[in-house]
């Protein structure tokens, strides 16, 4: 039994995308997954709650409540300007931890995540017909890994290039507890949602509709 569940099992099941890409299907436990689900619900409620995002005068699909950092289109601030002007919540040192224990994960080298520190989550939830966009993440001045952890409806993600929205792409379909590592040459890779399959959460996830995504970020930023 230990055999089975050992980390030599996961390292087989990660499966790079590109050079930098790498997806671990199911690496949250459906406990962890309900533990995150149950956090998410409180950072929604606030300081700042969740909210859609407005990107050129239309709000996004997507919802998204930020810890560590506020992102706004297009710049992280430590208080959400754009909502309510409170300050976010402190980036949490579980979730720190965790980031470290993604970037072990999909490396193979156990000590590969002992210096990444991530600073920013987007924690974003997606509806039925939320959709995401294609684009970069490119607004943090690091251009250490970053770490997405889904968690409910599954989606298609589409993992492009790093020269613009066409293809050359891949849709991968990311299911509840699935991780995705986008870093080195990888990171600065076009990316997005092009549908959530409403129906598809597992009943021990925590969350009966919709799709939780967090992406943790080292932003490179101090506050001066
Ligand atoms: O929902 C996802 O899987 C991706 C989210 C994303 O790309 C972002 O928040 O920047
Ligand atoms: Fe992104």
């Amino acid at each position: 039994m230990d055999q089975l569940f050992s980390d030599d099992f996961l390292e087989r099941r990660a499966c790079t995308i590109a050079p930098g890409a790498v997806h671990v299907p199911g690496w949250l436990s459906p406990e962890s997954s309900r533990w995150i689900t149950a956090r998410f619900r409180e950072w929604a409620a606030g300081p700042v709650p969740i909210r859609a995002a407005t990107v050129r005068g239309h709000e996004m699909s997507v919802r998204t409540v930020c810890l560590g950092w506020h992102w706004r289109p297009y710049a992280y601030t430590r208080d959400a300007v754009d909502v309510n002007g409170n300050r976010v919540l402190d980036f949490p040192d579980w979730m720190v931890r965790l980031g470290r224990q993604a970037i072990a994960a999909t490396s193979g080298d156990p000590r590969a995540g002992d210096d990444y520190t991530p600073d920013a989550a987007l924690a974003n939830y997606y509806d039925d017909a939320a959709v995401m966009g294609m684009h970069q993440d490119k607004d943090e001045k690091s251009l250490a890994p970053v770490v997405s952890l889904s968690i409910g409806d599954a989606c298609m993600f589409r993992f492009g290039n790093t020269e613009n929205r066409k293809k050359p792409y891949r849709d991968i379909r990311l299911a509840s507890g699935d991780l995705f590592v986008f870093g080195g040459p990888s990171r600065l890779a076009f990316h997005g949602v092009t549908k959530v399959f409403p129906g598809t959460a597992p009943r021990d996830c925590g969350l009966s509709s919709g799709r939780i995504n967090i992406t943790m970020r080292v932003t490179g930023l101090t506050d001066e």
